[in-house]
């Protein structure tokens, strides 16, 4: 295991490979879920003027206690033309433009009016209250947010109201995700003894569903070099190919001499982590760019904490992500835990908004056990044993 990265390492040098793609200017709403490829700034100021925050009256003085006289209206939309000076009111509504000369808004509530006279019917109006000022949100010219940082429908609505109609952003990564192993059954309802069901390639593929990028799968491909030549070279347009299985070191474990034969570069095999270890990273010099290649261990639970720590924060970076690694959260867990191994752990948990309890079943295959799971725990490599009620750093997974 000398060989092995460690965790931050492995995941450091991954996203140092990881160019962004390039850059594409969408429609706003079809940037969702994307990253910025450019600062975002304000090309206008918002609110544009001085509105009013309540329904009621802008006064043109807030030290009488009235009467006021009505000389007009201010909706939203249809702005009051004209000043209004001490002991007028002018009717007016939530986001309407405040009439020159306003000194605050006196909530409809805390008047009374009959005709065109106001008059004082519950809180005395105060300087200043119940309005927006021009700007406060964002001026003309304000840079709003850096690249890199998501757009999320808050930060869609933030766009249209600084005026872009469009976003800067990176092109979708295309992914080609290849299932290798003798083993695998692609019908899961016509499965023999010898055989197991493909699930990984459509894991994955679900895994990424959650980011924007095209995902193509190849196999179940058969455990020989040649079937695995022709799955890389049907995968030579994808920016990024993904395999699961086939990374170890057994006689049937090709996935490294194929890669090797098709004229990749090994970047580096094995980190120290468990489940995971046999992760391998690769790229292929295209001419004009470069594919990168990330083999995943077969072992299903294996391949779906390397695809959560390794394949989503790569394809975040090829995204260009400013964040792309997930964040972790610290908790306290309802059991004892041994000591730490050689290698940094993580325990499939079930994380209940306040603790973690670590499941039982922790083989690197057990599917069962982690499709209850929600939480990955963290435990350190050669770590002391821990008492229930320790804290503990985990990962949330959208799984449970
Ligand atoms: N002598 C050693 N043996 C193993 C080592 C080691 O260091 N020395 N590492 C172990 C670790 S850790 C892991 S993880 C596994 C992973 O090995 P591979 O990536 O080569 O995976 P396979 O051997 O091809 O398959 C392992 C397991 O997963 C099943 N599998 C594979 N692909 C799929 C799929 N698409 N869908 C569902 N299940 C899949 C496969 O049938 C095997 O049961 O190696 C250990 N061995
Ligand atoms: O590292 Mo392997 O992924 O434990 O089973």
């Amino acid at each position: 295991m000398s060989s092995a990265l460690s965790l931050p390492d492995a995941q450091a040098q991954l996203l140092a490979l990881a160019q962004p793609l390039a850059v594409e200017t969408v429609a706003a709403d079809e940037a969702l879920g994307r990253y910025l490829a450019a600062p975002l700034h304000a090309r206008r100021t918002q609110p544009p003027a001085d509105l009013s925050a309540m329904d009621g009256y802008a006064l043109g003085d807030t030290d009488s206690h009235g009467p006021w006289r009505i000389i007009g209206e201010s909706a939203a939309g249809h702005p009051f033309d004209g000043p209004v000076a001490a002991g007028e009111a002018v009717r007016i509504s939530t986001g309407a433009i405040l009439p020159e000369g306003a000194q605050t808004v006196l909530l409809q509530e805390d008047a009374t009016r009959e005709g065109t006279t106001l008059t004082l019917s519950g809180d005395a109006p105060v300087q200043g209250r119940h309005i927006r000022r021009a700007g406060f949100d964002f001026s003309e010219g304000q840079a709003l947010r850096d690249a890199g940082i998501k757009v999320t429908p808050a930060v869609l609505a933030l766009t249209l109201a600084a005026g872009h109609a469009t976003l800067p952003v990176r092109q979708k990564p295309r992914i080609v995700l290849i299932d290798s192993g003798d083993e695998l059954a692609a019908d899961p309802t016509q499965c023999a003894r010898h055989q197991i069901p493909a699930s990984n390639g459509p894991m994955l593929q679900a895994m990424l569903a959650s980011l924007p990028c095209t995902v193509t799968r190849i196999g179940p491909v058969a455990d020989t070099l040649d079937a695995l030549a022709a799955a890389l070279d049907a995968a030579r347009e994808a920016d990024l190919i993904v395999t699961s299985g086939g990374a170890s070191v057994g006689d049937h474990d090709l996935i490294r001499p194929a890669l090797e034969a098709w004229g990749a570069k090994i970047a580096f095999w094995r980190v120290a982590m468990k489940p995971g270890k046999p992760l391998m990273v690769a790229r292929r010099n295209t001419g004009d760019s470069e594919q990168l290649v990330l083999g995943l261990p077969g072992n299903p639970v294996s391949s779906y904490v390397t695809a959560f720590l390794f394949l989503l924060p790569l394809v975040r970076a090829l995204l260009g992500s400013g964040q792309p690694l997930p964040t972790q959260a610290q908790t306290v867990v309802t059991a004892d835990l041994g000591a730490g191994g050689k290698r940094l752990e993580f325990l499939r948990g079930i994380w209940d908004g306040n603790t973690v309890i670590p499941l039982s079943e922790q083989d690197s295959s057990g599917l069962h056990a982690l499709s209850v799971a929600n939480a990955l725990i963290e435990r350190p490599a050669m770590g002391a044993a821990q008492a229930a009620g320790s804290p503990v750093r985990i990962y949330r997974l959208e799984n449970g």
